[in-house]
């Protein structure tokens, strides 16, 4: 095993990789250079799921490392401030350290913690959470829901992410925290995980590429930071019908002498082969992305798809003919069967285009729209804005319970969406209008439109400064804030915070479990002392 007093030999005769320049490592004496050899303990998890070691003070990120572990990691690459390590062995293992069952784990980029037991998985997300509202927003968290069993603790915990999206600056300061307006601080509950973390996925996205040695056309996924495909023909997410239907098109594509399109010559054919299963019905749709409207053989490979494949009801072909790493090209055509297929969460239908966006995990998005439903408390009579609403999802979920509803988002398709689902479900007091929210909703406010309830489902920059000011000056009574980064999403709280409302309680739910995200759902009320100052 290589020391540490080999690696400081090692290191007067390297230079770093570092996007400095490599003086500046020099000057400022990190205690690693390039390709050392270190052993190191790992003391948190990055929000990708990569373990956080110490080594001399400086941080280094080793993907595959969990919490608690000593591990032999070999130093790839040093920037000014962190660097990154390939894990070499793990010198002393996690408790946590379970077997990845999915034989590409190692080289796909598509999960980051099969390798992690799936109760530390849920335990560690929470704590980002807590993490995020306690460093980032300086909010207080009820100390009650410091959750026993939480495997983190103190500095160590989840250490953010190397790029940092949101640069909090923040060290906690416990007395400086927020008092969360006497609420005794925010509940975040324990992270509401799936009973059977796998198989979850509704739709795969399957890049398609050629390989002599495996026999020509590939299909598979991305090497983790790379456009190189790893062939796979099963995928431990991603539900049973899907990898049925894209092995079937791989293999009948190659009988057939279709050729994969090639990135490098432009040239070959199909590009990406897109599979969508409804839970609900079981119907499926299959989404042929080639470079042309027409190619010799795909009449055939239509007839052969529809023979072998039962629950196939619609299979589509988007022609993409652009040097582009964007999957879809702008024509989409129905070669056979339906347009749409169909899918119900919580009762509400929606029409699956082969364009049309939708929750790849629909048994977690009907528990976390379920208790977005429960914030919003609603009892008939009022008005709801659903700010970022997408295809409507949220919306239509709500407009049972409301008096109305109005829904912006910003992309034309999808807000086209939102309105047919609504007519799919006979729904009359849910209106769409395209836009920006931070546009919309204050011209709303001007034509008197007023809100009892405000949903924000936002990207995951998070709420436009100007959509918060909004909402402090509309001062809904409720304001329920469903969220996919808890970085953005406690800045957005503290700003809340700011303008006279208070957090009560925040609920994560695992939608993309063996994946580093986490989705969040927070009920935020107006407060209501607030209201009593003069104006
Ligand atoms: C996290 S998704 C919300 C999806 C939606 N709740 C659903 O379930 O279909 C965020 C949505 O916000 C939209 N969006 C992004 N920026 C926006 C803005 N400034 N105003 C309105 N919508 C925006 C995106 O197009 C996307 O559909």
């Amino acid at each position: 095993m290589r020391t540490k007093k080999f690696a400081a030999a090692k290191r007067r005769k390297t230079t770093t990789a570092s996007s400095k320049p490599a003086g500046d490592a020099a000057r400022r004496e990190l205690p690693v250079a390039l390709h050392d050899v270190i052993e190191l303990d790992i003391v948190g998890l990055a929000h990708e799921g990569e373990g956080v070691g110490r080594f001399g003070g400086f941080t280094l990120f080793v993907p595959g490392a969990l919490p608690g572990e000593r591990v032999r990691a070999r130093v790839a690459e040093l920037r000014k401030n962190f660097g990154r390590a390939e894990l070499l062995e793990v010198l002393a293992a996690s408790p946590d350290r379970v077997a990845a069952p999915c034989a590409v784990y190692a080289r796909c980029g598509g999960c980051q913690l099969q390798h992690f037991a799936y109760e530390a998985q849920l335990r560690w997300k929470r704590q980002l959470v807590v993490d995020a509202l306690e460093r980032i927003g300086k909010l207080r968290v009820a100390p009650s829901s410091a959750a026993p069993g939480v495997p983190f603790q103190g500095d160590s915990l989840s250490s953010g992410s190397p790029e940092g999206e949101v640069s909090s600056g923040a060290s906690f300061q416990g007395d400086s925290l927020s008092s969360g307006y006497g609420f005794g601080g925010i509940v975040v509950h324990p992270v509401l995980g799936m009973d059977d973390p796998w198989r979850y996925r509704n739709k795969a996205q399957v890049p398609i590429g050629f390989d002599l040695e495996e026999g020509g056309l590939v299909g598979g996924f991305y090497e983790q930071g790379s456009h190189r495909i790893v062939s796979t023909d099963a995928c431990l997410i991603q539900h049973e019908r899907n990898d049925d239907a894209v092995l079937a098109t791989k293999r009948i594509a190659r009988e057939l002498g279709i050729e994969a399109y090639d990135e490098k010559s432009r040239s070959g054919w199909l590009r990406h082969v897109v599979a969508k299963v409804s839970f609900a019905t079981g119907e499926m749709m299959l989404v042929l992305v080639g470079t042309t409207r027409v190619v010799d053989g795909l009449d055939a490979l239509v007839a052969r798809l529809r023979d072998e494949l039962p629950h196939v009801v619609s299979i589509c072909l988007n022609v993409n003919p652009d040097q582009t790493s964007a999957v879809f090209g702008r024509e989409t055509a129905t070669l056979w069967g339906a347009d749409v297929i169909f899918d119900s969460i919580g009762g509400i239908r929606f029409a699956i285009s082969a364009r049309s966006f939708y929750q790849v995990n629909p048994v977690q998005t009907e528990r976390l729209y379920g208790k977005a439903l429960e914030y919003a408390a609603l009892e008939g009579g009022e008005t709801v804005i659903d700010a970022y609403c997408g295809i409507g999802t949220i919306s239509l979920f709500l407009a049972r319970s409301a008096r109305q509803v109005y829904g912006v988002e910003l992309i034309p398709d999808a807000v086209e969406d939102a309105r047919a689902n609504a007519r799919l479900n006979d729904i009359d007091n849910a209106d769409f209008e395209v836009g920006r929210a931070e546009v919309v909703l204050p011209a709303w406010r001007e034509q008197g439109i007023d809100a009892d309830v405000i949903v924000v489902d936002p990207p995951r920059k998070g709420c436009d400064p100007a959509l918060l000011d909004t909402l402090v000056a509309m001062r809904p009574e409720r304001i329920v804030y469903v969220s996919c980064n808890p970085a953005t999403l406690a800045r957005d709280l503290a700003a809340l915070e700011a303008g006279g409302f208070a957090t009560l309680e925040v609920q994560p739910v695992d939608m993309f479990p063996h994946t580093g995200h986490v989705e969040c759902v927070a009920l935020v009320i107006r407060n209501e002392t607030e209201d009593q100052k003069p104006l």
